[in-house]
């Protein structure tokens, strides 16, 4: 029989805390963590190396599908991102990728073409995916999904504690913006909008701690692989 590999699923909007969360629980699991926005941001990085609009799905697609991405653990415990044999974890971070990572993820045949690669992630002993559509289409049959949202203003608030000090010139107000143009275009896109999975616990984190959603997280995931 195959053998059965557990997936936890943290769905939703930019700014949340999944990446956080996703990757404290995968610690202390000892499992594999996706980070599926990664991938669409590799991408991203990729149309603006090769100077393709990032609209052009017909260029994008073949892009998608033989994109030389890898993923490397560093010693200090973080992922390295490998783009074409170059280090670009820091690049893919800033928003104007994140902006044209959405428009790519728009496209239909690209997020067909990355759905092989993300679905590889589930590796024993257990996987933690975040991203938009980890509960609802690429892993449906997940243990456990859990979709985590904050208001707009705290999801901007907690990206400018972020990003300023490797770049002061960042301002909130903008960042707010940039993220309300991500949500809108991220849920109503055609394929594989944001939104929450039907069997998503949805946890809204405006006022809570990063601790508090892990312990949350941490005990739905014990009463649902329990029962
Ligand atoms: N509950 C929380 N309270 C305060 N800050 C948080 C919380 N969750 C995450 N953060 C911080 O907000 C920033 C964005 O979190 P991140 O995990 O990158 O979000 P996402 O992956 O959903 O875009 C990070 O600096 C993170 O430390
Ligand atoms: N599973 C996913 C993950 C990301 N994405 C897209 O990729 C963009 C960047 O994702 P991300 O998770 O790195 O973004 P943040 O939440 O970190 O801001 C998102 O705005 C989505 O448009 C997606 O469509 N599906």
């Amino acid at each position: 029989m195959a053998e059965q590999i557990p997936v936890i699923t943290i769905d939703g909007p930019s700014g949340a805390g999944k990446g956080t969360v996703s990757k404290k629980i995968a610690d202390k699991l000892g499992w594999h963590f996706l980070d599926s926005g990664a991938i669409y941001r590799v991408l991203a990085l990729a149309t603006v190396h090769h100077d393709i609009d990032p609209s052009d799905e017909e260029s994008v697609a073949p892009l998608a599908s033989c994109l030389d991405v890898h993923f490397k653990s560093s010693a200090d415990g973080s992922t390295m991102v490998i783009l074409e044999g170059e280090d670009v974890s820091k690049e893919i971070r800033n928003e104007k990728v994140g902006a044209v990572a959405s428009k790519v993820a728009a496209l239909p045949t690209v997020r067909e073409a990355l759905l092989r690669r993300q679905r590889a992630f589930k590796e024993s002993p257990g996987l933690v995916a975040d991203g938009r559509d980890m509960g609802t289409i690429v892993f449906p049959n997940a243990d456990v999904k859990v979709f985590l949202n904050a208001s707009a203003q705290e999801r901007a608030k907690r990206r400018y504690l972020q990003l300023k000090d490797h770049d002061p010139s960042v301002k909130i107000e903008q960042l707010l913006a940039d993220i309300q143009a991500r949500d809108e275009r991220d849920s109503n896109r055609s394929v594989a909008p944001l939104l929450p999975a039907s069997d998503a616990l949805e946890i809204d984190s405006t006022s809570m701690t990063i601790e508090q959603v892990v312990d949350q997280v941490f005990s739905y995931m014990q009463e649902k692989l329990e029962s």
